[in-house]
């Protein structure tokens, strides 16, 4: 078993002019929840296309399961496309088998898992409904078990928790857990940030095709810098005097007093700043050394491109 899944090398697609994807190097691990986390027209659709070789990059290489392409290996890969789609007039539990059978299992097997999956995930009662008469989101965790019924060692899923209500997401988040403790690598897009704090050993943060960060939540955090959120009636001019203070937001006012999260230096230790606020003679009711979010971090690095809509004017090839 090759030690990465998934290793792209300096990947860029262009389509005609413009570049989706722009020199892209990342490597997934074995047994890791991966998220894919960018603003729309990221690229993250097209990156994971290139991985399933449904599209081709324009340069560089990538390597699934070690094989060049993932074409030979796709028994051993779960897919949930970002556009779904079952066979209307298909049984559900049929529409699991077919995918499973199509993924190498024997007929009989394939019946077996789907009822097995369906009871599993509370829909044993739609297990001989057609498709067309399963609701958005029923229809959404159908195919999920489609995906996963052949047990794949890789699962690829392009944003698996949109269209899916607060208590369905919660199921989807345990599946992914349930699928890691099995030893499967998972591989998933969002856009929302929480399900991606919640779940990601590692995630990649892409945004106008390029890499913005790979890694875990805490290397994020360490680049990030510390936040300090500081309650006191001290004015903000006492504040922005001292040393190490890169910037102030005011998050609250309550009487006489303010809350301000500062911005410190990415060098400057907080402990050392509280001594300086002390000494400075300025009061301090709530002192607190904060862990940004994934969503604070994601947006000083993907907000500039996440808000204005992208321009195709790149250079021609
Ligand atoms: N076949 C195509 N021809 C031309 N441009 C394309 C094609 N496919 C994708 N693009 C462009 O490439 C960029 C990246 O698209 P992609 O679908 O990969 O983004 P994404 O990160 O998945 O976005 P979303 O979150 O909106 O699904 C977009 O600007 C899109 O318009």
């Amino acid at each position: 078993m090759p030690s990465s899944p998934v290793l792209l090398e300096n990947v860029t697609k262009k389509y005609g002019a413009f570049t989706a994807v722009n020199d892209l190097s990342f490597e997934v691990l074995q047994g890791e929840i991966y998220g894919f986390l960018g603003p729309n027209g990221a690229g993250k659709t097209t990156t994971l296309r290139m991985m399933l070789d449904i599209v081709q990059p324009s340069e560089g290489r990538v390597l699934v399961l070690g094989s060049e392409s993932a074409i030979p290996v796709r028994r051993r890969i779960g897919y949930l496309p970002e556009e779904r789609g079952l066979y209307r007039k298909m049984k559900a539990a049929d529409s699991i088998a077919y995918f499973a059978q199509l993924r190498g299992l024997s007929s009989r097997d394939a019946k077996k898992r789907a009822y097995e999956l369906l009871e599993q995930f509370g829909l044993e009662k739609f297990a001989r409904a057609k498709n067309e008469a399963l609701s958005k989101g029923m229809a959404q965790k159908v195919q999920l078990l489609a995906t996963i019924a052949h047990e794949p060692e890789l699962l690829i899923l392009d944003e698996p928790f949109s269209g899916l209500d607060p208590i369905n997401q919660q199921t989807l988040e345990t599946l992914i857990r349930d699928q890691r403790a099995a030893g499967r690598t998972i591989i998933f897009s969002t856009h929302v940030m929480q399900h991606a704090e919640r779940l990601c050993d590692r995630f990649l943060i892409i945004a106008g095709g390029r890499k913005r960060f790979e890694g875990t939540l805490s290397e994020a955090r360490a680049d990030y810098g510390s936040r300090i959120h500081l309650r006191t009636t001290a004015p903000e001019s006492a504040l922005k005097a001292l040393p190490d203070v890169v910037s102030i937001r005011i998050e609250d006012v309550s009487g006489a007093e303010t809350t301000y999260e500062i911005e410190l230096d990415d060098d400057a230790d907080p402990q050392a700043f509280l001594t300086r606020l002390v000494e400075a003679g300025v009061p301090v009711t709530r002192f607190e050394q904060a862990g940004a979010t994934l969503h604070d971090i994601f947006v000083a690095l993907a907000g500039e491109e996440a808000a204005p809509p992208q321009t195709k004017l790149e250079a021609a090839e």
